[in-house]
């Protein structure tokens, strides 16, 4: 019987040929997606960079905190020497003054301020979304009235702050960026972090490497005292008991400050705002959306302590507020360090700026129905465990020494210029509502 042929060879050479292939194909597929892959990633970059071009301003939104770090190396000659004129003197031994916060409400102030009275001033603000935005930007439009140039950045954004320091020999900084309201920390801690600390920090970096160093004046709060007990409150008294993850930050911030003025000489002022009211201020604040709310016919709550007892602030007026800041300012001695390096001690100083005066909540709504001639609808209802103190009031006897602060706003009055402001801006007639020229109803 013949043997049948033997096929085992030409079947093992077949399967040898079609492996091959396949491992060609494979190859060949591998080599394609990777030219397609290079070629997506050259085409991504080639819009980042175009789009970059485009669009110098910084892009910063709150929540995220992204910023495009990139933009900032693209500035050319003419965006120089626009922060120049900004920031330089207009009287003889004036300073020139980076106030980071520009847009917010005490950094607009106090920036008109500076300029009015010949120092030169450049803005820096991230234009967030925490509160409405527009309100930043008519504050900007009114500064630049005032040929005062706020630079849209942020404060973690070193590239951008060396940048600023390399263009400008900044005499002073005033440091009012920060994530305010003391309620709003238990929605987004993180963005405290990010600001009041990982912010200042870097701020305080390349400050420290500027060469000159710059004389900082800071914001920090009366919100540090916490729970301390002792009244009125000095800043002798203990501040290691916040109530607030807001004041804990403000708290380490004047501890981190220490270590800068510590270890590189840097001169470094913090000032202990007491509840800061007036006009062009801050929508998230009590007085503010009691205003808003009352005027709309909505309830207001109105907090009392857990024993029923009425909750008191020092509601400090905002114009004693910026004669404190350029106190603290005019005083401010220069740092003494030089490329990063420490070459003698450095001044280091806190003052409470405040009213001196605590009034009641509830007070304070009085005032507001009176100023609106409108009743408000109160609920009265115990303080949310939410990191609220029940009263705060300060001693500014250090502040009066050293720089002559004297608050003279009471808050009857300072409320009265709120309010003529407020229906101003929104285009309110006393107890009739109205749209405003921004669109939103007042
Ligand atoms: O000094 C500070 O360092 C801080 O001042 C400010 O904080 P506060 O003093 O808490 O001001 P603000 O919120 O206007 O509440 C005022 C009063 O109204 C009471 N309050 C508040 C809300 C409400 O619905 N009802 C109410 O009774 C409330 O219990 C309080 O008694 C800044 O926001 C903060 O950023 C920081 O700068």
């Amino acid at each position: 019987m013949a043997s049948p042929p033997d096929t085992s060879k030409t079947v093992k050479l077949e399967r040898y040929n079609s492996y091959i292939r396949r491992v060609n194909n494979t190859r060949l597929l591998n080599a394609s997606s990777k030219i397609l892959f290079r070629a997506t990633i050259i085409v991504v970059l080639i819009f980042i960079f175009i789009f970059t071009i485009n669009n110098p301003p910084l892009f910063t939104t709150h929540h995220t905190h992204t910023t495009n770090f990139l933009s900032s190396a693209f500035h050319g000659g003419a965006w120089e020497k626009q922060l120049r004129h900004s920031a330089v003197p207009r009287r003889p031994n004036g300073m020139s003054v980076l106030v980071t916060g520009a847009a917010g409400f005490v950094g607009a102030h106090c920036s008109l301020a500076l300029k009015k009275r010949g120092d030169g001033v450049l803005g820096l603000d991230n234009f967030n979304d925490y509160y409405d935005p527009s309100l930043k930007r008519a504050r900007q439009d009114l500064l630049s009235k005032h040929q005062i140039l706020i630079i849209k950045g942020d404060i973690n954004d070193t590239p951008l702050l060396t940048k600023l320091f390399d263009v400008v020999s900044f005499t002073h900084v005033l440091h009012l960026a920060a994530q305010a309201g003391v309620r709003y920390a238990m929605q987004n801690p993180q963005s405290y972090v990010a600001s009041n600390i990982a912010g200042f920090v870097n701020l305080l970096e390349v400050s420290k490497n500027a060469n000159p160093q710059p004389a900082i004046v800071w914001a920090s709060s009366s919100s540090v005292y916490g729970l301390n007990t002792e009244n009125p409150f000095s800043e002798v008294h203990r501040t290691d008991q916040p109530a607030s993850l807001y004041a804990a930050t403000k708290k380490a911030g004047e501890e981190i400050a220490h270590t800068y003025n510590h270890i590189y000489g840097l001169s470094l002022t913090g000032l202990r705002f007491f509840t800061v009211y007036g006009p062009w201020g801050r929508p998230d604040m009590a007085y503010f959306f009691f205003t808003k709310d009352i005027i709309q016919g909505k309830t207001i709550n109105v907090y009392q302590t857990q024993e029923e007892k009425q909750v008191a602030r020092d509601f400090t007026y905002i114009d004693d507020i910026v004669k404190g800041c350029l106190g603290a300012l005019d005083t401010a001695e220069k740092s003494t360090g030089s490329g990063g390096k420490k070459r003698g001690p450095a001044q280091l100083r806190v003052y409470n700026l405040g009213n001196t005066s605590p009034v009641p909540v509830g007070k304070l709504v009085a005032i507001l129905e009176g100023l609106l001639n409108l009743k408000a609808k109160k609920h009265v209802i115990k303080m949310p465990r939410n990191g609220d103190v029940p009263y705060t009031h300060a001693n500014v006897s250090l502040a009066y020494k050293d720089f002559g602060y004297k608050p003279t706003t009471d808050l009857a009055t300072g409320l009265r210029k709120f309010v003529k402001w407020y229906v101003g801006y929104y285009g309110v007639h006393l107890g009739v509502k109205r749209e405003n020229h921004h669109g939103d109803s007042a």
